[in-house]
């Protein structure tokens, strides 16, 4: 669990970047902060691992103040995924994700066999451990960062837009794919992204900021799309301009098919045989 408790943070140029910000954060589930740009969620999240230090309030990471404990510990325990992947460059792929179980002092044999493991576990074929990061694409490069936050084994996965530098179709493997390994591991993860789309597919709890930090909404995402708290929350889903709101359309000349389309009139999917129609295709 990660408790933060009236948390101000002021840069000392003076720009407030989160401001008198509480909220708790659930153990072994995916807590996603979404909101524009320069609300502050990148300042939240490098909080918890202190590479950012609040100027008041207090962070708890399973009731331990984190101000308290040694920094390079702390930072070591908690996986860490940044949108640039923050490969080692002149490491091959292998050798990056041992990089922190060799600091622990984890001998090299086991550091790489462990980190073999871990290149299967997020679905990277094994015949990549030798290469170097520039040999490998942009999505490929983001597992590896996935793994090499893995490689310690932390209870908290800290993800920074992630995925916001590969192309959707990419993107959207990625978050098939930590949602797999998500229900494997149970880690208890925070995500940063500016993507509401993104946001609904991975999280269990949604955190909808708005400047500084303020919270504008938190829930489940049905909780959030069945009922936006505000003016703001309902623009930010897209709810104002009904593109969430899904209709049926009956489609006699294509074999009597019913395809579900949004508030623009654009194909989202086709309504299956099991969802109790009896269009019959039973494609979906
Ligand atoms: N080191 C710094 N010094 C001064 N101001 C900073 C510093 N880092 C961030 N800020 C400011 O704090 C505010 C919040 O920044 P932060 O990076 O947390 O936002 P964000 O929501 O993650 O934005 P983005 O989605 O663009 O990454 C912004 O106004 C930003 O300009």
């Amino acid at each position: 669990m990660i408790e933060f408790r009236s948390v101000t943070k002021q840069f000392p140029d003076g720009t407030v970047a989160v401001e008198d910000f509480s909220f708790t954060l659930p153990s072994r589930q995916t807590t996603v902060f979404v909101g524009s740009s320069g609300c502050g969620k990148t300042t939240l999240l490098r909080m918890i691992n202190r590479m950012v230090e609040p100027t008041s309030g207090t962070i708890l990471v399973d009731g331990e103040d984190v101000s308290a404990q040694d920094k390079v510990k702390l930072r070591r325990s908690i996986g860490y995924v940044l949108q640039s992947s923050g490969l080692l460059p002149h490491r091959r792929v292998v050798d990056n994700v041992a990089t922190v179980p060799l600091l622990n002092g984890v001998p090299k044999a086991e550091a790489r066999e462990s980190a073999l493991a871990l290149l299967d576990k997020v679905g990277l074929d094994r015949g990549l451990a030798q290469r170097y990061p520039r040999q490998l694409s942009g999505g490929q490069q983001q597992r590896v960062g996935v793994a090499r936050a893995l490689a310690s084994d932390p209870n908290i996965l800290l993800m920074d837009e992630p995925f916001g530098a590969v192309d959707p179709i990419v993107r959207t493997d990625l978050q098939v794919e930590l949602n797999r390994l998500q229900r494997e591991l149970g880690k208890t993860i925070v995500f940063v992204t500016h993507d509401i789309d993104e946001a609904f597919i991975l999280a269990d709890q949604v955190v909808i900021l708005g400047k500084g930090g303020q919270i504008a909404q938190a829930g489940t995402p049905a909780e959030i799309l069945a009922a936006p708290a505000d003016d703001f929350v309902a623009s930010f889903i897209g709810a104002d301009k009904g593109k969430r709101t899904l209709h049926l359309q009956e489609r006699a000349g294509d074999g009597g098919l019913t395809i579900i389309v949004d508030g623009d009139g654009r194909p989202v999917g086709v309504l299956g045989a099991d969802a109790g129609t009896d269009a019959g295709s039973g494609a979906s």
